[in-house]
């Protein structure tokens, strides 16, 4: 949400979203910059967001407020400094060491995020730059707008790009997020690519406005078959094994270890839900 925008601020602390996005960057224009520096410094230290994650996306590094905005993050601590336009390890390195020389406490995490052709093209070595780094974010208009790609439903102009950034994800063990859905007014067609987004194996999607939380909770959100189903395949392996045996059907399907893992998955992603 545009760190210039104290309605937003305070709205956040009522939505069901499980991390917010104080943004000094594209959302905030060039003459409100150092205000909302201030404002979204003020906003972390007072806190009142509850159990949602708060962070703040700074400048993007060669702009003349980047190195400000990242020691206003550090002295401010929130769970983690969003950073623009990561193009290289090299970056990640740079802002993990302003982040320590402003004396950033250790719980504040970089996420980085992989909106240009160079950070698709380096996003393994990106997502394995530093021990700080937990999430990478998808910049899907950056990305269209580098790549010359069309906004089209199904994403297919960006479907490699994405895929890329998913697999720098998995392998180095950070989270993933999938962009942002601009048309604010269009909840068929965000549902639709929110959804595409948890089929390709996202872990969330970032929002621009709060009429996107609710629907894309319910898609992120196991549903009461995926919740029974895991339980089935649990119960069933384990039966199966008691009995010697490393292969089972549940539903006709074949069930071997690699299926219970990810049963266990949903059911602590259902239980982590529920617990909130
Ligand atoms: C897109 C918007 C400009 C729409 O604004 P508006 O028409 O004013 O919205 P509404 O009148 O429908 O708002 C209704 C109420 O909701 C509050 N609101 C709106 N947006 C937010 C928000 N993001 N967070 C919190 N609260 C919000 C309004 O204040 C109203 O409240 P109330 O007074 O109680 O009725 C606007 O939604 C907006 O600015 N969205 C965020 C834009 C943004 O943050 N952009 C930057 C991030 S996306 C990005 O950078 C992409 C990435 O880098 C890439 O490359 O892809
Ligand atoms: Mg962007």
């Amino acid at each position: 949400m545009p760190g210039a925008n104290e309605r937003a601020l305070e709205k956040a602390k009522s939505l069901p979203a499980d991390a917010l996005i104080l943004d000094l960057e594209d959302s905030v224009a060039p003459d409100a910059k150092e205000e909302a520096r201030k404002r979204v410094a003020a906003a972390v230290a007072a806190g009142g967001y509850g159990h949602r994650e708060v962070t703040v996306r700074v400048n993007a590094p060669g702009t003349p407020w980047h190195e400000e905005d990242l020691r206003a993050a550090a002295e401010a601590g929130p769970d983690a400094v969003v950073v623009p336009k990561v193009d290289s390890p090299t970056t990640v390195r740079q802002v993990e060491a302003a982040l320590a020389a402003a004396g950033a406490p250790d719980s504040t995490a970089i996420w980085a995020m992989i909106e240009t052709p160079a950070a698709i093209l380096d996003a393994a070595a990106i997502a394995s730059a530093s021990q700080r780094l937990t999430v990478l974010v998808m910049g899907t208009n950056d990305l269209a707008k580098e790549l010359r790609a069309e906004p089209v439903p199904g994403r297919t102009p960006l479907l490699t790009a994405l895929s890329l950034a998913l697999l720098a994800a998995r392998a180095s063990g950070t989270a993933i997020l999938d962009g942002v859905y601009n048309d604010v007014q269009d909840l068929s067609g965000f549902e639709a690519e929110t959804l595409q987004g948890r089929q390709m194996g996202f872990d969330g999607k970032t929002l621009i406005h709060p009429r996107q939380v609710e629907p894309c909770n319910a898609i992120f959100s196991p549903a009461e078959e995926d919740i029974a189903r895991a339980r089935r395949i649990i119960q069933a392996f384990e039966d199966a094994t008691s009995q010697g045996r490393g292969v089972v059907t549940v539903d006709g399907r074949m069930i071997e270890h690699l299926h219970v893992e990810e049963a266990r998955r949903v059911l602590a992603l259902a239980e982590a839900i529920a617990g909130r």
